[in-house]
């Protein structure tokens, strides 16, 4: 199950990426926006990614004018890693090295057809594990506060 939130500055893009789940049979839980009248991005940030941090979802897609805020708003939350991509590279390295578990995209940056490719990408692309582990321990670390650098 995927977890979907956008901000009106996501809404238009978010709804061809549901389109596109729509047709594969993908499922999803939709937490909003539902239009493109004007709210808050933190709101859908952190309700996708508490989605995903608590286990309801698997992975979360989220959409504002540019991806970044809402990203900025996902991850805050501990155990998400929330990735603003804008070309098909970014979408497989995200999954494949970062282990990223939400996707963040521009509505504002980022064509329907462009998005469409890059989620395709992110949810078809395994978490490679190997050397990234170490890092992303550490990204933990800084996160719990117990990372240490000389
Ligand atoms: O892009 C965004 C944040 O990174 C969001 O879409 C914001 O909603 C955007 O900044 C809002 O701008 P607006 O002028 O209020 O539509």
């Amino acid at each position: 199950m995927l977890a979907l939130g956008c901000d009106h500055g996501g809404y238009n893009l978010i709804c061809a990426i549901k389109k596109y789940l729509d047709e594969k049979g993908i499922e999803y839980k939709d937490f909003g926006t539902y239009s493109t009248d004007s709210v808050d991005y933190p709101v859908y940030g952190y309700k996708v990614a508490k989605a995903v941090a608590s286990g309801e979802c698997e992975l979360g897609i989220l959409c504002c004018g540019t991806g970044i805020g809402i990203s900025m708003a996902a991850n805050k939350v501990k155990g998400i890693r929330a990735a603003v991509v804008s070309n098909e590279f970014c979408a497989e390295m995200t999954r494949r090295h970062n282990h990223a578990n939400i996707l963040c995209m521009g509505g504002r940056v980022t064509s329907e057809e462009d998005a469409v490719k890059f989620t395709e990408i992110f949810l078809n692309t395994p978490e490679e594990g190997d050397r990234h582990l170490k890092r992303l321990a550490m990204i933990d670390e800084i996160e719990a506060g117990t990372f240490k650098v000389d």
